[in-house]
């Protein structure tokens, strides 16, 4: 009893490390230096090549820690090391420390690459908050408190070992398959003031985000197989079809079509 309400206890204090890193990151993104200690354009501009260096650094760091650590051969591994049900609170807990490791060291590079105003300005601060908000909205679409590791706590305490999650295609995600990424995407790009810095965050990000994708839907493929597979070919992977979209064939729906 005493090891489940531990590892429920480290659930919650994993979340709460999630929680300081992600109203960083929406002040980091944002520039919202009035109300976090460090922005992505905040310090005085220092060399551009150690600033590169030391980005794409702490970048890659985030990216091999948060790739690695989702695969379900490392998870196999890892869970003989620890117990499955702080599995997933683990994983938050080190991504969230990645990140406040990028804010904290992030080097700016504030040279502008554009500067909008009036309605074009206002327009892409909307864009930017709607990324953000559809961010969140997805880890609820899917199950917010199983991607954050307190569902398999909670089950623990109950003295069992939660089931995995089914595959889902609830509202985002009957118009693209990864409308969580899609949020991200909106976020990084959509700012009215565009540094040299910030462009290296969007794109770095951007190409994670791109190269994460195909190892996640290999592993999405191997656990709900055809099933993703048909969602494959119906649902676009990030960009939504604005008018109508394919026609389902008969072999994706199961129901023959009407001629
Ligand atoms: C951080 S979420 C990102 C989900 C998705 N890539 C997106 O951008 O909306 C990653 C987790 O969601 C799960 N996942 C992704 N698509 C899913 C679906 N359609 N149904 C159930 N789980 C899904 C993956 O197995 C993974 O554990």
């Amino acid at each position: 009893m005493i090891a489940r309400l531990f590892i429920m206890f480290y659930a919650i204090a994993s979340y709460a490390v999630f929680f300081v890193s992600f109203i960083w990151a929406l002040g980091f993104v944002g520039n919202y230096n009035q109300f976090i200690a460090k922005s992505i354009d905040t310090g005085p501009p220092g060399d551009w090549g150690e600033a590169i260096l030391i980005d794409v650094a702490l970048l890659a760091l985030f990216a091999l820690q948060h790739s690695v650590m989702a695969r379900p051969a490392f998870k196999r591994w890892w869970t003989r090391v620890i117990p499955a049900a702080a599995e997933r609170s683990t994983y938050v807990l080190l991504t969230s420390l990645m990140l406040l490791l990028l804010f904290w060291q992030w080097r700016p590079i504030p040279a502008p690459v554009w500067q909008a105003e009036g309605i074009v300005a206002a327009s892409l601060t909307g864009m930017h908050w709607l990324g953000w908000l559809i961010v969140l909205a997805s880890t609820y679409m899917i199950n917010h408190f199983d991607l954050f590791g307190l569902r398999q706590a909670l089950f623990a305490l109950r003295g069992t070992e939660a089931p995995p999650e089914p595959f889902k295609a609830p509202l985002l995600y009957r118009l693209v398959r990864h409308p969580l990424m899609l949020g991200f995407l909106l976020a990084f790009w959509a700012t009215p003031t565009m540094t040299v810095g910030h462009l290296l965050f969007a794109v770095l990000n951007t190409a994670y985000i791109l190269v994460g994708l195909q190892l996640e839907e290999r592993d999405l493929i191997a656990a709900f197989g055809e099933t993703y597979q048909r969602y494959r070919e119906r649902v676009p992977m990030l960009l939504p079809r604005l008018i109508g979209g394919r026609r389902p064939a008969a072999s994706e729906t199961g129901v023959p079509r009407a001629p």
